[in-house]
């Protein structure tokens, strides 16, 4: 039995409360000792390009597979949205933990929401799936790139370059910045990310002793639903460079699945959006599910609107 292990972890605050969260539930559920090994990734080096331009989502995660390789730590903690939809042979995710709240959030110290924005308002945001539905909400407004971790993006809001910027509210939550939060966009409104809000606990893939206890800390409907979102994207080539939206929630035992897809150059054509809907059990018919709402975007035009 596994009793004492590594975690290999991000250095921003809010990497480290993820970690330290599972760290906790280790300790408190698993009766397993674990001790973090904070290392820097090329995602939080890069900061002044746009992260679709330099090498996309792999950039955050690339380090802690070299750590788990050579076995000095035993488990990656991430953001699921961060995480690439194929992982590189010989690792694989033990688990996905239960959701925090996942909408985006706007954030603002002169605005109430999105709509009392002026004409012309500049927001912050370098996420093309935020840029596309900003726009397609409000034409008129100038999005201006902003990267960074929370703590730098509040900041160079509060610097005053843009009048509003949108951050994921898991973040803001987790690291106490709930205050900052002015609106909550509905998820009609602005569709999150695959798998934003949950965590996804990576690991060797031979590692058969760690699997089987860490799957005791899995949250099956988190789970589902974030293979079903997370399938549409994979379906579709999925990476940093295609805004892409992808959100599933259950009504019963039915998941319903959305998901809506931005122009990855021209970001003020209309969204193509898919919904599919299904009485899900397992991994298998959550993809399904997946692969159907990715089929939907290509019959209504995907192929158009992917990067060349
Ligand atoms: N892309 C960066 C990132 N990765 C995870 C979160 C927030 C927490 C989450 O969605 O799980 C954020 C910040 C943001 O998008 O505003």
């Amino acid at each position: 039995m596994t009793t004492s292990i590594t975690i290999a972890t991000r250095e921003s605050r809010l990497a480290l409360w993820q970690a330290e969260h599972v760290q906790a539930r280790l300790g408190r559920e698993l009766g397993i000792t674990a001790t973090l090994l904070g290392m820097t990734t090329r995602g939080d080096q890069i900061l002044d390009r746009t992260l679709s331009k330099v090498g996309g989502k792999g950039l955050f995660v690339k380090e802690l597979e070299t750590a788990l390789a050579e076995g000095r730590a035993q488990l990656a903690v991430h953001s699921l949205k961060d995480v690439p939809m194929e992982l590189p042979e010989g690792f694989t995710l033990a688990a996905v933990l239960e959701r925090e709240d996942p909408r985006d959030a706007f954030v603002s110290n002169d605005y109430a929401s999105l709509a009392e924005l002026p004409e012309g308002a500049v927001v912050g945001s370098s996420s093309l799936r935020r840029v596309t539905q900003l726009l397609s909400l409000r034409p008129d407004l100038r999005v201006e790139p902003l990267r960074g971790n929370l703590d730098t993006r509040l900041r160079k809001l509060d610097e005053g370059g843009y009048h509003a910027i949108v951050l994921a509210a898991a973040g803001l939550k987790r690291l106490d910045l709930a205050h900052r939060v002015r609106a909550v966009f509905e998820v009609e409104q602005m569709l999150p990310c695959a798998g934003q809000g949950a965590l996804g606990l990576e690991i060797r893939a031979d590692d058969a002793a760690l699997a089987e206890a860490l799957a005791r800390l899995a949250h099956t409907p988190t789970q589902l639903a974030c293979e079903a979102e997370r399938a549409v994207s994979r379906a579709l080539g999925g990476s940093c460079s295609v805004p892409l939206a992808a959100h599933a929630r259950w009504q019963g035992g039915t998941l319903r699945l959305t998901a809506a897809l931005g122009h990855a150059e021209a970001h003020t054509s209309p969204l193509l959006r898919a919904e599919a809907a299904g009485d899900v059990t397992d991994a298998a018919g959550a993809r399904a599910l997946g692969q159907q709402a990715a089929a939907q975007l290509r019959e209504r035009g995907a192929g158009a609107y992917l990067p060349g």
